[in-house]
């Protein structure tokens, strides 16, 4: 059997970057300091996965684990069904091909033209001069720049530039992009292009693209499963919506709340509370709780008024979440039995100052 053949019939796993208790420990004098501690993570062939945290959370060590350009101090880590921990230089080089990477700077070389910088890698990994032309201009053609391949990165918008970083990065047909603060540079309306042009890669060439980001409009925007890191640590894992409409840890909650207003904080409460004389309740809005509309439509029915006075709602993946303030106006008996009522479809929080 040949080994096209023998490759051909083996089948392709589905996970494309596997964590298994990875650690990252930097020493600086006499201490240790986990910059990446016991992460265990799995990305799917195929989607969009983005990493979300705070400056020195330990995004970028963990990208920089992931291309190895970092190595693990323990746990093992593997990308396309390669082993990346524990590996020599050369065969990581190898591995390396198989992982592009954009980054914040775009890192191009000014002094070379938009044609050269793509070529760059292609001649790195040996490409005869006739592929490399015809490979810098379909890449040209995919990032919607053919017509600057004469042009110098100093010539270029920074949108221009990323996209250019990004043929670049293709050019060797990864099966890996890593997207380490690539439109974090970019002002919002040329964010949304690059993020586009990210969607296009992952739909059309299937390439799986990791994003690590501080922003969560990034992430609503493009990803279908997000990891939030804090601390080096991996606090909360799921798909997009789910983390979204219902934030489990406080660093997630900070990060949904620069999306969607939140439940009042305590000093909004005092306020609403001066302003209105009922009893004020918090509800969650998501998708799952349906109900919500047929309690409240039964309120009169059960000798309670109600008045929407705070809230937030966004749609993210065709679905709502948020929450909604409630003033709950009735006898005592009445208002208990309603909240313990919406109590069933969603979850209730009293409003404290
Ligand atoms: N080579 C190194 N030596 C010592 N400490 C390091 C090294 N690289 C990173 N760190 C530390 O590890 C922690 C995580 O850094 P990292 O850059 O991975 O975080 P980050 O989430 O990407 O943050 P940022 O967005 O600011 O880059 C930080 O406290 C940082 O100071």
């Amino acid at each position: 059997m040949s080994s096209e053949i023998a490759k051909a019939s083996q089948p392709v796993s589905q996970d494309m970057v596997v964590l298994e208790n990875v650690t990252k420990e930097f020493k600086t004098g006499k201490k240790t300091f986990a910059a990446v501690d016991d992460v265990s993570l799995t990305i799917k062939r195929g989607e969009i996965f983005a990493i979300i945290g705070y400056s020195g959370a330990g995004k970028s060590t963990l990208v920089r684990l992931i291309n190895g350009l970092e190595t693990t101090t323990s746990g093992t880590l593997t990308v396309d069904g390669r082993t990346i921990s524990g590996q020599r230089e050369s065969a990581l080089r190898e591995a390396r091909h198989n992982i592009g990477m954009i980054f914040q700077q775009f890192n191009l070389m000014n002094s070379r033209t938009v044609a050269s910088n793509v070529e760059f890698p292609l001649k790195v990994a040996g490409w005869d001069k006739a592929k490399r032309r015809a490979r810098v201009q379909e890449m040209l053609e995919f990032v919607g720049l053919a017509d600057k391949a004469k042009s110098y990165p100093d010539q270029l918008s920074g949108g221009q530039k990323q996209r250019v970083g990004i043929a670049r990065a293709l050019a060797t047909s990864p099966s890996l992009l890593l997207a380490d603060e690539s439109t974090s540079a970019l002002d919002p309306e040329t964010t949304s292009e690059v993020l586009s042009l990210l969607k296009k890669v992952n739909a059309e060439l299937g390439i799986t693209v990791v994003v690590i980001t501080h922003e969560m409009d990034v992430v609503s925007s493009i990803a279908d499963r997000v990891a939030v890191m804090e601390k080096g640590r991996v606090v909360e894992l799921g798909n997009v919506y789910d983390v979204f409409s219902a934030p489990q840890t406080e660093v997630a909650q900070r990060f949904v709340a620069t999306t969607v207003k939140q439940a009042p904080s305590k000093d909004e409460a005092a306020e609403l509370k001066a302003r209105h004389r009922g009893y004020l309740v918090n509800i969650e809005i998501t998708e799952g709780n349906q109900g919500i509309g047929k309690v409240l439509s039964y309120l009169g029915n059960r000798g309670v008024q109600f008045n929407i006075v705070q809230g937030g709602l966004e749609t993210l993946q065709g679905k709502s979440y948020g929450n909604l303030t409630l003033e709950l106006i009735g006898e005592v008996t009445s208002v208990d039995a309603v909240i313990a009522e919406l109590g069933t479809v969603t979850r209730v929080k009293e409003v404290r100052s």
